[in-house]
């Protein structure tokens, strides 16, 4: 795999850069370009990667990993154009934005790859989906794939479906963080004191999850289980229902697909 730079480290280029130390790779193998001096001072200090430009990323690193957010694409790749050819990979962790966008604006033949991973990268735990671009060849998704897969689990997908993934598992998080803190305030509702409520809570998703990932059996079962005749959860759900919760979380996810598309569309010309 060789030496990896993150081109941008924010929050998910953090998250790899985090997740790839946990996993076993070296702080020397590992490089990052980040605009502002200061969150560039902290993640030095934090985890010994040394921060770069642009220029010595492209020289040293195997790979290059676009993690800016998409509206800050544009100068980037004008910067990263006369410092790129088929010998190098990019890989490109932005939402929304295709790899034609970056096959355009790079010299020709420069193999790129989308992925979009998630945030659990931090402990391991990450879902990533890659697509190849016209010029990646399956060394290319190979290589992204092995690094994506030392920080959680890994699926091909055709580029098609990334807009769908990008709502799916790489904003997938959010959604759970979202329903926690909901059923925390529910807690409180009820009287209970924060920290139980959240221990509470925390543990019963971690508990869901450890049983959904087994896959044994179905989400359908595994509620049903839960729900006695006649008893509390039934009661439960019966308000979920009439709140929409299903259809509400369709249009939600809907709408994070619609963005992504939005975001790629933004950088057609
Ligand atoms: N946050 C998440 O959970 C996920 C984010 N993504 C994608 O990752 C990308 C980054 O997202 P976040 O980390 O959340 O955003 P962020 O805003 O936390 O990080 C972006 C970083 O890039 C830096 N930056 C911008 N232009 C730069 C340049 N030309 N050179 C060097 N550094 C530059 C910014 O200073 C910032 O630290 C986005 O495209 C997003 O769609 C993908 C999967 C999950
Ligand atoms: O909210 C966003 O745009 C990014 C992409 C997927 C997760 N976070």
């Amino acid at each position: 795999m060789g030496t990896i730079a993150v081109l941008g480290a924010g929050k998910i280029g953090e998250a790899l850069l985090s997740g790839l130390i946990s996993a076993g790779k070296s702080a020397e193998e590992l490089l990052f370009t980040e605009r502002h001096p200061e969150r560039a001072a902290e993640l030095t200090e934090r985890y010994g990667i040394a921060s770069v430009g642009v220029t010595e990323a492209a020289k040293r690193a195997e790979v290059l990993v676009v993690a800016v957010k998409p509206q800050d694409i544009e100068p980037l790749l004008a910067e990263l154009a006369p410092l790129v050819g088929p010998g190098s990979l990019v890989v490109s962790l932005c939402a929304g934005l295709p790899t034609t966008l970056y096959e355009r604006r790079l010299p020709d033949a420069v193999p790129v790859v989308r992925a979009m991973p998630n945030t659990p990268m931090l402990v391991g735990e990450a879902m990533s989906a890659v697509s190849p671009g016209r010029y990646a060849t399956a060394e290319h998704v190979r290589t992204v794939e092995d690094m994506l897969r030392s920080v959680g689990k890994v699926v091909e997908v055709p580029e098609a479906q990334q807009d769908a993934v990008t709502a799916l598992s790489g904003s997938g998080p959010a959604y759970f963080f979202y329903l926690v803190e909901a059923m925390i305030d529910a807690g409180i509702l009820l009287g209970l004191p924060r920290a139980v409520a959240e221990q509470l809570i925390v543990q019963s998703a971690v508990g869901a999850a450890k049983m959904l990932a087994q896959g044994s059996e179905h989400p359908v079962l595994l509620r049903e289980a839960v729900t006695s005749p006649a008893g509390t959860t039934i009661n439960a759900i019966r308000e979920l229902e009439r709140h929409g919760v299903r259809a509400a979380l369709l249009a939600a996810i809907e709408a994070a697909r619609d963005r992504s598309v939005e975001l790629g569309r933004a950088h057609e010309a």
